[in-house]
Parts: structure tokens; C-alpha cells; sequence
């Protein structure tokens, strides 16, 4: 059996918990089968030499970690700026906030070329490699570049938008060039395999040869919607876990007698934060039999925070908590309750257990595990309800959630309402469907039909 090589930006000990879906779910893919995971290590080294990084390796069970430094100047660029700067607000259809200093992408295809020549002499012929996320699009370039024959396959864990939102990016052309280096390019949803089509066609001249494979630039891609999930066992399990039960104790007297709201992800402004406030204060205000009752824990853990854009969201959504809390909190019970802290995953499922609605209201989200995960915690006897955003990609599977327009507040406050009211059965039958959802394409799934359709491939 062929080895697999997974590359990707953040690189987590998989027996470990880390927060970002992506190390969630990658530390699951391989510690199935064994493999080498190759990334960054997380280290900043002020001073260092651009381009230039030291590599470490160790071993985690049968997964081997191999992992490279930055300098501060490629970590500023190539992350901070050209990843974080330029593709993620793009990405997420957020043109106002890119930030297009010229700049950036020199470090971008720094670090991306240093990473491959680091990879390349622990590679072995017949390894499966696959490259993940918006940070490392030209490395199956730069690796065939050096003479990689491997297979590779891409996953980007985020959405693709539309051509002429793409088209903004100055480098948008050799990006997308970039992709036809590899045999396969996964998606997160339908949508983002036709926003991927479209561009092809409409900006590179691509040949459609079936629904799946585009010949552009002289080679065939195949690009097909894998949509990420979850291990619904496992998360279930935690549940069940010492420190989940711990929480859940903690918590349930208390949201016996009141109404638990809760939003869980990373401080950033494609979740829809202040849009979500702005929706609780206008349940309050319009449904005033909530007052002394129904409570928003939201967790909002730190991320990116040397990033304006993330440390001026921080300040409006503290300012909307705290004007909330001014305006309808008493003395015995405080509407919201906001933590800028990473919660341990471990202790997430006794929360989402306790909480009778989630509200996962992304502006734009590539999938969200979060509500994956809110549905695989729940009791099915006495089930909470979901509200969705229309517009992350687990929408597309996750269709019995309550679905919101996060834009549309009186909206989104109407559905709040309704998932408080939710009669017991109609819970139970919601409950149901979406479990079995997450289960027919959980994160075992995701992995193995990914990588049977890229061995299946031969060669380009
Ligand atoms: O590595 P960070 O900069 O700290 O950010 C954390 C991760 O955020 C993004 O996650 C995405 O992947 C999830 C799993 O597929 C998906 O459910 C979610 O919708 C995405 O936002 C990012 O894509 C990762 O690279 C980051 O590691
Ligand atoms: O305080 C927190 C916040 C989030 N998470 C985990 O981080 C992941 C977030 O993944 P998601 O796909 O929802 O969004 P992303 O952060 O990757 O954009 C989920 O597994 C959460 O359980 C966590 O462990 N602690």
C-alpha cells in the first residue's frame, strides 16, 4: 500500500485535540493508516534568513511529523499577508477586506517553493501526497518543477467564489495554473466545483471534457465536491468523556430553568458575529417572553490577531455584548455571555449537549465542523435544533437545520424564535435525518473517497 504524505500549513499532533477543523480532520485522516504529515511548525524565528528554515521530525504513534520554521519576513508575507491578507477575504467574498500590497506574494512563493525542496528528498515514488488549503496552492508546481512524478492531490478547505470575484486577485491566472498541477482538486461543495468550472471556462479556455475533468494549459485536472466531516463515533464518545460530563454538569441546573443559546468558532470575521448579536438583540426586543431566560454563550476563540481586520472585530463585538448586556441584563441573569478563549474540544460536547439551539451563522464558510459536531453531541430523545447559515458549505448537506439569511436580522431572529419553540417531535424528527447525514459522509468517508478516486487516477 502506498504511503501517504499530507502537507498542509498547520500541523497538530494527532493525539492530541487542536481547534481549526482542518487539524481536527487531518490528524483523523492519517492516523487511520499511518503516513508523514509535512508542514510548518508553528515557530517564528525573528531574524532568520528568508526562504531559509529549519526542519524537525519526530513521531506521533504511526504518524511521523515533519515540520519547517519561518523567518518573521516570510511569516508576515507568505501568511499573515498573501494567505491571510489576500486569499482568505477573497475567498470569502470579502473584496473590501484584501489588502493587494505587491509585496506579499513574493513571500508566498517563497515559502511555498522552500517547503517543496524540504519535502522533495523525504519523498519516496510511489507516496500519495496531498497538499491542503489557500497557503500551499503552487506546491504540486513547484515539486513537478523539481521532478515529482507522484500522484497529488489538493484539498481547499474553503470556499471558491465566483470568477469575477477571483478575477480580483492580480495573480488570479497563475493561481488557478497553479491547480492544474495536480491530478485532483477537491471541493467542499457543488457549488464551489461550478465557481470552479465557470473560471475555468470563462478565464483560462478550458476544455470540459465530463462533469468532472477540465483540460487547461496543457493538462487534465479532475475536480470533484468532497464534503469534510466528521468522526461521529468519536465526537459522540467525547460526549460521553469525563471532562464533556463535567461541563455538562456544570451547566444543565442551571439551563434547566433557562434557554441555552451557543455559538462556538475562531474570532473572525466570516462567521457572522455581529450580524449574529444583532439578531439576538432583536429576538429580545421582539419576543419578550426570552427576557431572564434565553442566554447566548458565545465562544470566540483568538485567531490571527495581528491582523487589523481581526483585532477591529474584536473591539464591535465586545462593544455589541456589552451594550446588550446594558440593555436588557438584571441582576440575576446576563443575555450574553462571550469568552475570548479556546475552549478544549474535548470539553465542547457537554455544551453543545446542554444548549437548546446552535447558532452557526457564517457570512461564508467553506464547511463549519461545528454544526457537524452540535448534531453528533445531541441526546436523540431530547435533541436541540440547529440554525444554519444558507451560506456555509455544510448547508448543501445539512438541509433539515433551520436556514438563515445571516444578513436578514428580523430574519434570522424569526428562525431563533422558531428553534425555541420547536415542538419535541418535530426535534426528534430533524435530529434524526441530520445524524444520518453526518454519518453516511463523515470524515472516514471524506478521506477515503478522496484518496480512492486520486489512486484510482493515472498519472498525468
Ligand atoms: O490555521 P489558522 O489560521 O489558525 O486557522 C484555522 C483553520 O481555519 C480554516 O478552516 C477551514 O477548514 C475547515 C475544515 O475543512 C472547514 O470546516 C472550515 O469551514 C474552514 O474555514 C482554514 O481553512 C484552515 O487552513 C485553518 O487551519
Ligand atoms: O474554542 C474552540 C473553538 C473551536 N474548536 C474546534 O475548532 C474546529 C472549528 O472548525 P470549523 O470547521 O467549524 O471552523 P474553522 O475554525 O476551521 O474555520 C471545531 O472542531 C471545533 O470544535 C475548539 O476546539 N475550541
Amino acid at each position: 500500500m502506498s504511503r501517504l504524505v499530507v502537507v498542509s500549513n498547520r500541523v497538530a499532533d494527532p493525539r492530541k485535540t487542536a481547534a481549526g477543523g482542518l487539524a481536527v480532520a487531518l490528524g483523523d485522516a492519517l492516523s487511520t493508516n499511518g503516513g508523514l504529515w509535512f508542514g510548518w511548525s508553528g515557530t517564528i524565528v525573528e531574524g532568520g534568513t528568508p526562504g531559509e528554515g529549519d526542519m524537525q521530525t519526530q513521531q506521533a504513534g504511526n504518524v511521523t511529523l515533519s515540520t519547517v520554521d519561518l523567518c518573521r519576513e516570510d511569516y508576515d508575507s507568505y501568511y499573515l499577508g498573501y494567505s491571510n491578507g489576500v486569499l482568505w477575504p477573497v475567498f470569502h467574498y470579502r473584496l473590501d477586506l484584501a489588502d493587494f500590497d505587491a509585496g506579499f506574494i513574493g513571500g508566498y512563493r517563497r515559502v511555498n517553493q522552500m517547503m517543496a525542496r524540504k519535502l522533495m528528498p523525504l519523498l519516496r515514488p510511489d507516496d500519495i501526497i496531498w497538499v491542503h488549503d489557500y497557503h500551499l496552492i503552487p506546491m504540486a508546481a513547484e515539486l513537478r518543477a523539481m521532478g515529482c512524478r507522484n500522484r497529488i492531490g489538493f484539498f481547499l478547505h474553503i470556499p471558491l467564489p465566483p470568477p469575477l470575484i477571483l478575477a480580483a486577485i492580480p495573480q488570479h491566472e497563475w493561481l488557478i495554473r497553479s491547480l492544474f498541477a495536480y491530478d485532483l482538486v477537491g471541493l467542499q461543495s457543488q457549488a464551489d466545483v461550478d465557481h470552479f468550472s465557470r473560471y475555468v471556462g470563462q478565464e483560462a479556455g478550458a476544455e470540459t471534457l465530463d462533469k468532472h475533468q477540465f483540460r487547461a494549459f496543457g493538462r487534465t485536472v479532475h475536480a470533484q465536491a468532497f464534503p469534510i466531516g466528521i468522526d461521529v463515533d468519536e465526537f459522540a464518545a467525547l460526549t460521553h468523556g469525563k471532562d464533556a460530563r463535567e461541563m455538562f454538569d456544570s451547566m444543565k441546573d442551571e439551563y434547566s430553568r433557562r434557554r441555552l443559546l451557543l455559538g462556538v468558532e475562531r474570532l473572525d470575521y466570516s462567521k457572522g458575529l455581529p450580524q449574529r448579536l444583532r439578531a439576538f438583540r432583536h429576538l429580545l426586543q421582539q419576543y419578550p417572553e426570552n427576557l431572564g431566560s434565553a442566554t447566548l454563550i458565545q465562544i470566540a476563540s483568538p485567531s490571527r490577531e495581528a491582523l487589523d481586520t481581526y483585532s477591529g472585530l474584536r473591539q464591535e463585538l465586545e462593544s455589541l455584548c456589552g451594550s446588550i448586556n446594558g440593555d436588557y441584563g438584571e441582576l440575576d441573569w446576563m443575555p450574553v455571555r462571550y469568552i475570548h478563549r479556546n475552549v478544549a474540544r474535548k470539553r465542547l460536547p457537554g455544551l453543545y449537549r446542554v444548549a437548546s439551539v446552535a447558532l452557526v451563522t457564517p457570512l461564508r464558510d467553506g464547511m463549519n465542523l461545528v454544526a457537524k459536531e452540535f448534531i453528533a453531541a445531541q441526546d436523540p430523545a431530547d435533541p436541540g435544533v440547529l440554525v444554519l447559515s444558507r451560506f456555509a458549505g455544510a448547508a448543501e448537506q445539512l438541509k433539515e437545520a433551520l436556514l438563515v439569511n445571516p444578513y436578514d436580522t428580523h430574519g434570522t431572529a424569526e428562525s431563533i424564535q422558531v428553534a425555541l419553540q420547536m415542538p419535541l417531535a418535530e426535534r426528534q424528527k430533524r435530529h434524526q435525518k441530520l445524524l444520518e447525514r453526518i454519518r453516511q459522509q463523515d470524515v472516514h468517508w471524506w478521506r477515503k473517497t478522496f484518496l480512492q478516486t486520486l489512486t484510482d487516477m493515472a498519472p498525468g
